[in-house]
C-alpha cells in the first residue's frame, strides 16, 4: 500500500482511492483540530441560527391565524385575535432581526479565529522546516498555500456555509410549515424539486468545470504577471515586452472567454430557477383557490402557502453556489494539510548539550552526503577544522562547496557521519546555542525591509545603537551609511535608501561582525566589484575574520590570499589542501586556477 506524505503527489490528479482517502481524513483531521477549540462558540451559533430561522419562517403562519381567525373575530367585536398576531408578528420579526445580526456576529468571528489559527500555523511550519524543503518547494507554492488557498477557505466559511446552513434550514422549516398548514400544497411544492434537481444538477456539473478552467486562466495571469515583473530586468535586457504583452494579451483572453460562459449559464440557471418557482406557485394557487372555493381551505391559509412557496426558492442560487466553493476549500485545504504534515529534517535536539562556550573547532567526522539517495554528493568526507584557522573554499562549479557550508551550518545533516563543533555533534546542539556560534553570511546578502540599523541588528537584536554603529565602523561600512538620507535610519527598501551591492555586503558583514560568531560561514558574492569598493570589502573581511574560524566560499583572488589555507573541491573531494603560497608554487589544480584568475585581471 503507498502512502502518502506531506506535500508528495500534491501536482497529481490521478490518486488511487486509498491515497484520496488518506488526505481526505488528513485534511479532515486538521479541520477537527481547527474546530475543536471552538465547539462551545459552535454549539451557540447553531442555536442562534435555528432559532432565527424558524422566527423567520413564522411570518405567513402567523398571518394566515391574523385572516382567518382575527379578521372574524374583529368583524364580531373581538379585536383581541388580530392584536395577538400583530404582536406575534412584530415580536418574531423583531426577533428574527435580532438573532441574524447575532449569527453574522457569531459566525464572523469563528471565521476570523479559523483563519487566523489556520494562517499562522501555515506561516510559523513552514518557517519551521528545513531548507531542504524550501528548495524543492518553491516560493510560488507557498505564496499560494497562504494567499488564494486561505482565501477560498476564507470564501467558503464567510458567504458558502452561512448560506448553506441557512438555505437549507430555510428551506426544511418552509417545507414543515407548509405541510402542516395544507399538506396539499406540500405535496406540489415536493413535485417541485424534481425539476429543481435537474436543473441544479445540470448547474453544478457546468459551472464545477468551467469555475476550474476560471481558477487555472486566472492562476495563469498572476504567474505570468508574477514571472514578467520578478523578471523585469531580463525582460527589458532581451526586449521581450512585445511577447509578454502578446502572451498577457492571450491570458486575458482566455480568462474572459470562460467568465462569459460562466455568465451565459447563470444566465439560464437563473432564469429557470424563476421559472419553477413561478409554476410551482401558479399550482398551488389553482389548486388551492379551487379548495378555498369549495370551502375545504381557509383564504389566509392559501396565502401562508402562496408566501412559504416563493419563497422556498430565495436560498436556491446560494445553495448551488456551495458545492463550487465547497470543493475548490477542499483542494486548498488538502494541500494546506499537506505542507502542515511535513516534519524539519533537521529536528532541533531532544536533549540539547547544555549551554556551552564555542571555541570554534569545526570537523568533519566521515561524513557521507546525498541531497536525493541516489546521487551522493560528498561519498567520503574527513576534514579538521582547528579553531581560529580561515579556509578559502576553491573549486569547479558543482564540485560541493555550497554543499559544505550547508552542512556547516546545519541546514542540512549528513546521511552518515557527523559534523562536530568543538567536539558536539551539530545535531545535539540547541538552535540557540548553533545560531550563535555559526554565521553563515550568504551571497545575496539579503536586507529585510526597516532601516540600515534594524538589518545590522539582525545580528544580535538586543543590541544598542551604539553597538551597531561600532560594529559598522569595525568593518568600514560607517561612512557611506552616514551618508544615506537618514544615516542609520534610512529605510533599505525604499527609494533614496537603494545600497549598491559592495555596500550590501558591507552591512551583511556588520551584521555577522555584531552577531559574533565563533565560526563564520562565508559565501563571497561572485558578481565583480569595482576596485575601490573591492578594497574596502577585503578591508572589511579582515577585520571580520580576525580571532574566529573562518570558511569562504572565494571567488575572488585576494580573498585567497588572505586564508591560512586553501581547500581546492573536485565532486565532493579535496583534492588539494595547504597554505596559498604552497598550492600557487606547485603545479596542482589551484596552481593552475591561480594562473588563469591571474591572467584574467591583466
Ligand atoms: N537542493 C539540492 N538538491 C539536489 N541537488 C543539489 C541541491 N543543491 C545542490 N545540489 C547538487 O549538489 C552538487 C554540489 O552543489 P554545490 O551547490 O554544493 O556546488 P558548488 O561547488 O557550491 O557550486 P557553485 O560554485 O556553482 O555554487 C551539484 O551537482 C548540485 O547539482
Amino acid at each position: 500500500m503507498t502512502t502518502l506524505v506531506g506535500v508528495e503527489g500534491e501536482e497529481r490528479n490521478d490518486f488511487t482511492k486509498t491515497e484520496s482517502r488518506q488526505i481526505r481524513q488528513r485534511s479532515l483531521r486538521l479541520l477537527g483540530s481547527l474546530l475543536h477549540p471552538l465547539r462551545m462558540r459552535l454549539v451557540l451559533t447553531a442555536i442562534v441560527v435555528v432559532v432565527s430561522t424558524a422566527a423567520q419562517v413564522a411570518g405567513p403562519a402567523i398571518i394566515a391565524f391574523g385572516i382567518d381567525n382575527g379578521l372574524p373575530a374583529l368583524i364580531a367585536n373581538n379585536w383581541y385575535p388580530v392584536a395577538l398576531a400583530g404582536l406575534a408578528y412584530l415580536i418574531t420579526g423583531v426577533i428574527g432581526a435580532g438573532l441574524i445580526a447575532w449569527y453574522t456576529v457569531l459566525s464572523a468571528r469563528i471565521s476570523q479565529a479559523i483563519l487566523i489559527d489556520l494562517r499562522k500555523r501555515v506561516f510559523l511550519h513552514t518557517q519551521k522546516l528545513s531548507l531542504e524543503f524550501h528548495e524543492s518547494y518553491t516560493s510560488g507554492r507557498i505564496i499560494s498555500r497562504q494567499t488564494s488557498d486561505l482565501d477560498s477557505i476564507r470564501e467558503l466559511l464567510d458567504s458558502g456555509i452561512n448560506q448553506l446552513v441557512q438555505g437549507f434550514l430555510y428551506m426544511l422549516f418552509i417545507a414543515i410549515a407548509l405541510f402542516t398548514l395544507d399538506w396539499v400544497s406540500g405535496v406540489v411544492l415536493i413535485c417541485s424539486l424534481l425539476p429543481l434537481y435537474l436543473l441544479t444538477r445540470w448547474f453544478q456539473s457546468r459551472s464545477q468545470r468551467l469555475f476550474r478552467i476560471s481558477r487555472v486562466a486566472s492562476a495563469k495571469l498572476i504567474v505570468h504577471f508574477v514571472e514578467t515583473m520578478t523578471g523585469i530586468r531580463a525582460v527589458k535586457a532581451f526586449r521581450k515586452e512585445k511577447r509578454n504583452e502578446d502572451e498577457f494579451g492571450e491570458l486575458v483572453e482566455d480568462y474572459r472567454d470562460v467568465n462569459a460562459r460562466v455568465i451565459q449559464l447563470f444566465g439560464i440557471f437563473d432564469p429557470g430557477l424563476v421559472m419553477i418557482g413561478n409554476v410551482t406557485v401558479g399550482v398551488v394557487l389553482l389548486v388551492g383557490g379551487f379548495r378555498v372555493a369549495e370551502g375545504q381551505l381557509a383564504i389566509g391559509a392559501l396565502l401562508a402557502a402562496l408566501l412559504y412557496t416563493r419563497r422556498f426558492f430565495d436560498p436556491m442560487e446560494e445553495m448551488a453556489m456551495f458545492y463550487n466553493s465547497y470543493q475548490s476549500a477542499a483542494a486548498a485545504l488538502e494541500k494546506i494539510s499537506g505542507v502542515l504534515e511535513e516534519e524539519p529534517t533537521v529536528p532541533d535536539p531532544v536533549q540539547p548539550v547544555d549551554l556551552w562556550e564555542s571555541r570554534g573547532h569545526v570537523f568533519f567526522d566521515d561524513v557521507q552526503f546525498a541531497y536525493k539517495k541516489d546521487r551522493v554528493i560528498l561519498p567520503d568526507f574527513t576534514l579538521d577544522i582547528p579553531a581560529g584557522q580561515t579556509i578559502a573554499l576553491v573549486g569547479s562549479t558543482g564540485a560541493g562547496k555550497s554543499t559544505l557550508a550547508k552542512l556547516i551550518s546545519r541546514f542540512y545533516d549528513p546521511s552518515s557521519g557527523s559534523v562536530r563543533l568543538d567536539d558536539v555533534d551539530l545535531r545535539d546542539l540547541h538552535p540557540k546555542d548553533l545560531r550563535r556560534a555559526i554565521v553563515m553570511v550568504t551571497q545575496e546578502a539579503y536586507l529585510f525591509s526597516g532601516s540600515v540599523a534594524d538589518n545590522i541588528a539582525l545580528g544580535k537584536p538586543d543590541a544598542t545603537r551604539e553597538e551597531i554603529m561600532r560594529a559598522a565602523e569595525a568593518v568600514g561600512a560607517d561612512e557611506f551609511i552616514r551618508g544615506l538620507p537618514n544615516g542609520y535610519d534610512t529605510d533599505v527598501n525604499k527609494r533614496g535608501g537603494r545600497v549598491s551591492a559592495g555596500q550590501r555586503q558591507l552591512i551583511s558583514f556588520a551584521r555577522a561582525f555584531l552577531a559574533n560568531p565563533s565560526v563564520l560561514i562565508l559565501d563571497e558574492a561572485t558578481s565583480s566589484l569595482d576596485i575601490p569598493s573591492e578594497r574596502l570589502v577585503q578591508q572589511a573581511l579582515q577585520t571580520l575574520l580576525a580571532d574566529r574560524t573562518a570558511v569562504i566560499i572565494a571567488h575572488r583572488l585576494s580573498t585567497v590570499a588572505i586564508a591560512d589555507r586553501v581547500l581546492v573541491m573536485e565532486h565532493g573531494r579535496i583534492v588539494e589542501d595547504g597554505s596559498p603560497e604552497d598550492l600557487i608554487g606547485g603545479t596542482g589544480r589551484f596552481a593552475q586556477l591561480h594562473a588563469a584568475w591571474r591572467d584574467s585581471l591583466v
